[in-house]
């Protein structure tokens, strides 16, 4: 099984890049796992917001297949660090190819995405900007493996 975290939009924040890599380094260790930027669908002052989001849908749609789908959003179940770990573990045995988290772009989800959603998740309901959510997700990720390999993990 592979783990996957899918974004709409590039990382431009430097120290968020860097936090990123370091947490996929340190998951690796545990699973592999990639880390896909969508390119943005365009001009939001050219195009309506449904088509944007439709757009988006569409780059993404393909890597719904054979896995287990979590999309992000702030409307989502909130699970403690604990729970989220146990879910993970639960998941690992469905017999999917991957683990795939899906983060929106700046309009956020098309609705068509939670069609095909195992599950959709808050980590909190404050609304935080895609390379935030991509930061705390690897950490979040991280964090599981380590809860699931009973390992020490200080920080
Ligand atoms: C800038 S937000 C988009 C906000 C958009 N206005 C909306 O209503 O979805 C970009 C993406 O970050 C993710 N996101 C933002 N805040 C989140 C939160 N608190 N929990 C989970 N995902 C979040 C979602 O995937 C969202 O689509």
């Amino acid at each position: 099984m592979k783990y996957r975290i899918i974004l709409i939009g590039p990382i431009k924040t430097s120290y968020i890049k860097k936090g990123i890599s370091q947490y996929l380094k340190w998951i690796s260790k545990f699973q592999k796992i990639e880390f896909i930027e969508i390119p943005l669908s365009g001009d939001l002052n050219k195009i309506s917001p449904e088509q944007y989001k439709l757009n988006d849908y569409n780059k993404i749609e393909k890597y719904m297949e054979n896995s287990i789908n979590i999309v992000l959003d702030e409307r989502g179940e909130n699970f403690n660090s604990i729970e989220f770990a146990k879910k993970l573990d639960k998941f690992q045995c469905y017999g999917k190819k991957y683990i795939t988290f899906f983060i929106g772009g700046p309009l956020g989800h098309h609705q068509k995405i939670y069609q095909s959603a195992d599950l959709i998740m808050g980590l909190s309901k404050m609304t935080f900007t895609h390379e935030m959510v991509s930061l705390f997700i690897a950490e979040q990720i991280f964090r599981s493996f380590k809860i699931n390999n009973n390992e020490k993990y200080h920080y």
